[in-house]
């Protein structure tokens, strides 16, 4: 493996499931990344916080080469996933996106049946007709929504309440069986109970998922995090243990992010 130049102390994480060493991002002359490096731990829910701009969802894009997208966008650095940069010459986008899923901030399942969304990643991805059916089921659970629609499957997904359809959007995510979840503001359009299902699902999909969050509600990375990431104006401040960055912050920043001085 080699050596990561560290400008911010890390926890010690025996195995991680992501590595990302000395990134720096432009989109044409603005500098919106600058020298990140981190490393993620698997099964563990890491949540990254910051004032808007800082950085977050740019950083998130990159683990799953969403800023591939973006025209004028340039990365240098590294970002291994196990131990394989993502950035490599032959690396197959679409399977990296299969193996690194992501949920947005605005719940956006496909305008078809609730079941064909879920059916969606699997047919393209070759899943043979006659296990589609325990693949999107199986999904539906893992997403806690199957209970609520075992008997309407075929309903228009666009029919289900928000909190439903983020949950949809979750269980379209798992059926495609990723490794890791990538989570962008996942609640901020959701009202309190929609929010607290969620974040409990975020929490039980920790068993089997590596989790990355970004997240402007504190109180949230608090409950659900096992890891914390501060950002500010591009950089990372501090990252540890979510008990340690909120209640003994090594940064006077982070302290006064956290306590509400700014942002
Ligand atoms: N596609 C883009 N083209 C140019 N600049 C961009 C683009 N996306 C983001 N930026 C800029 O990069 C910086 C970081 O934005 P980013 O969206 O990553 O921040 P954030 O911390 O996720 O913010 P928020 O919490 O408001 O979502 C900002 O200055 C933003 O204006």
């Amino acid at each position: 493996m080699t050596e990561v130049v560290q400008n911010v102390a890390q926890p010690n994480i025996a195995q991680p499931h992501i590595i990302v060493k000395n990134l720096d991002l432009w989109y044409g002359e603005k500098q919106a990344l600058k020298n990140i490096s981190m490393q993620i731990p698997r099964n563990s829910v890491t949540a990254l916080i910051g004032p808007s701009g800082c950085g977050k969802s740019t950083f998130i894009r990159c683990l799953n080469r969403m800023n591939d997208l973006i025209k004028n966008c340039r990365i240098e650095g590294k970002v291994l996933i196990e131990n394989e940069d993502i950035y490599g010459a032959d690396v197959d986008v679409v399977e990296l996106r299969k193996q690194v899923g992501m949920v947005f901030q605005k719940p956006n399942p496909f305008p078809m049946s609730i079941y064909d969304n879920v059916a969606y990643g699997p047919r393209i991805h070759g899943v043979n007709k006659k296990d589609i059916d325990e693949v999107v089921r199986g999904a539906l659970r893992s997403a806690a929504l199957f209970e609520e629609t075992s008997d309407r499957l075929k309903s228009p997904a666009l029919s289900l309440s928000g909190g439903q359809q983020q949950r949809l959007c979750i269980a379209r995510t798992l059926a495609v069986k990723p490794e890791i979840i990538l989570f962008d503001e996942p609640t901020s359009a959701l009202d309190p109970i929609s929010t607290a299902r969620i974040e409990d699902l975020i929490m039980n999909l920790k068993k089997d998922y590596t989790i990355v969050i970004v997240t402007h509600n504190m109180q949230q990375a608090a409950r659900i995090s096992d890891y914390t990431g501060f950002f500010l104006m591009g950089e990372l401040i501090e990252f540890g243990q979510t008990r340690q960055i909120f209640h003994s912050p090594k940064e006077k920043s982070t302290e006064d992010y956290i306590t509400g001085r700014f942002g």
